[in-house]
C-alpha cells in the first residue's frame, strides 16, 4: 500500500504552543496527509495574531480524508468550553483537551487514520480541573487497555527510553520490579526491530544508584532486579548489556555501540537527551496497539501567540510517525 500515511494531529493545550506549531505546518512541504483536532475558532484567531496565512478548513466525519495542498490545513472543529486566552491556562477547557484524545482514539480505532502526533497539554490543569493525568503515555495505555507501554525520546542519533515515566522521585525503586523492567526491555527490544528497522538492536540499560550501587554499597536493585532481568534476556540472544553507571554510560565511547538507553526514571535520561537534541527529538510511545508520537517540549505558556515557538520537534515528530506506519506496512506486505 503506497498511500500517504493519515496522520491525525491533536493541538493539545489551547492556551500554550501547540495552535502555533500546528499552524506552522501549512508551510512546510509534509510526507504524510494531516488532520488537525482542535477548536477551529482557536486556530483562526491565532493565525491572526501570528499573521499566519493559513486556510483553516473544516473536516466532517464522512468526508474523504484530507489530501496535502499546500497553505491549508483540514480540522474536525471540537469545541473548547470557554474562549482560549493565549498563555493563560483554563480548567473549564481540560475536558475538551482530552476530548481531542479520544476522538483521535476513536479515528485510529475504526481504521480512519494510521497514527496520532500530540501536540503538549498541561498536566497541571488537568489536575486541576478535578481529572487524575499524569500524561498522554499514561492516559493512551489506559485508553487501549495496554498494563506496559514504553517513553522513548529519540533526537540526533540518540534514543532514550524509560523504566519508569511520570511518578515522584520517591516512588522510582518499588516500581522497577523484575516483571515491569522485563517487560519494558521486551516492548523495546521488539519497536527497535519493527519500528526503525533494526535487525539486532543493542540496548544499554543504566543502574538506578549512583556507580550502578557500588557491588550494592550504595543501594541494592542493581543486584536483585536490573542484574538479574539482563543476564536472563541475555539467554535470549538479546543485545542487552548492565547496568551501567548512568553518569559513564551517557559518554560517546559507550553510546557509539548502541542503539538505545534504557533510563531508569525521566531525570536520568530526558535531561541528557534534552542537552543534546532538545527542539528536534521525537516522543514516541511503544508498546501502544496504535502509533503515536509526540514533540519534546510542553505548552511554553511563556512564547504562545509571540511568533517565538519553535515547530521543528513537532515537524519531526510527523516525519517519525510516517517513517513507523511505512515500516510497518512494509514488514506486514
Ligand atoms: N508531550 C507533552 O504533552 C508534554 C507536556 N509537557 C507539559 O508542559 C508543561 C510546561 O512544561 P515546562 O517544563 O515548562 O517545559 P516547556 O517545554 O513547556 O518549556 C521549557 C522552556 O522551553 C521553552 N520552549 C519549549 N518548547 C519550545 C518551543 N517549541 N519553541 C520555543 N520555546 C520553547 C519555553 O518557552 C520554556 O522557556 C507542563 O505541564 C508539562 O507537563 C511537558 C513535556 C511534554
Ligand atoms: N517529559 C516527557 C513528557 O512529559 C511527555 O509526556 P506525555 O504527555 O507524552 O506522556
Amino acid at each position: 500500500m503506497n498511500a500517504l500515511p493519515r496522520l491525525v494531529l491533536t493541538v493539545g493545550e489551547p492556551a500554550g504552543i501547540g495552535p502555533d506549531i500546528c499552524l506552522q505546518l501549512a508551510t512546510h512541504p509534509l510526507s504524510a496527509s494531516v488532520l488537525l483536532l482542535g477548536d477551529i475558532h482557536c486556530l483562526r484567531s491565532r493565525a491572526l495574531q501570528l499573521g499566519l496565512p493559513v486556510r483553516l478548513q473544516e473536516w466532517q466525519e464522512g468526508d474523504d480524508w484530507p489530501a496535502i495542498e499546500a497553505g491549508t490545513l483540514r480540522v474536525l472543529h471540537l469545541p473548547l468550553t470557554h474562549p482560549c486566552r493565549v498563555g493563560h491556562l483554563d480548567p473549564a477547557n481540560a475536558p475538551a483537551v482530552l476530548n481531542g484524545l479520544d476522538k483521535a482514539l476513536a479515528l485510529l480505532q475504526a481504521g480512519l487514520a494510521d497514527a496520532l502526533v500530540t501536540a503538549p497539554v498541561h498536566k497541571g490543569i488537568i489536575n486541576d480541573a478535578g481529572i487524575p493525568f499524569t500524561g498522554h503515555t499514561e492516559y493512551l495505555a489506559a485508553a487501549c487497555g495496554q498494563n506496559e507501554v514504553v517513553m522513548l525520546l529519540a533526537g540526533r542519533g540518540l534514543r532514550v527510553a524509560l523504566a519508569t515515566t511520570h511518578l515522584s522521585l520517591a516512588d522510582v525503586p518499588a516500581a522497577i520490579t523484575r516483571s515491569s523492567l522485563e517487560s519494558t526491555l521486551r516492548i523495546l527490544h521488539a519497536a527497535l526491530i519493527q519500528d526503525f528497522a533494526l535487525a539486532a538492536p543493542r540496548i544499554l540499560v543504566a543502574g538506578l544508584n549512583p556507580h550502578a550501587g557500588e557491588g550494592g554499597h550504595l543501594g541494592q536493585e542493581e543486584i536483585e532486579v536490573i542484574s538479574p532481568v539482563i543476564q536472563s534476556l541475555q539467554k535470549e540472544e538479546m543485545r542487552i548489556s548492565g547496568p551501567w553507571p548512568a553518569d559513564t554510560l551517557f559518554t560517546p565511547r559507550l553510546l557509539e555501540d548502541a542503539d538505545a538507553v534504557l533510563a531508569m526514571y525521566h531525570d536520568q535520561g530526558l535531561p541528557v537527551l534534552k542537552y543534546h537534541a532538545f527542539g528536534e527529538a521525537v516522543n514516541i510511545t511503544l508498546g501502544l496497539p496504535i502509533v503515536r508520537t509526540s514533540v519534546d517540549h510542553g505548552t511554553a505558556l511563556d512564547v504562545a501567540g509571540s511568533g517565538r515557538a519553535q515547530g521543528e520537534s513537532l515537524l519531526h515528530a510527523l516525519e517519525a510517525a510516517a517513517e513507523i506506519v511505512r515500516n510497518r506496512r512494509s514488514r506486514n506486505a
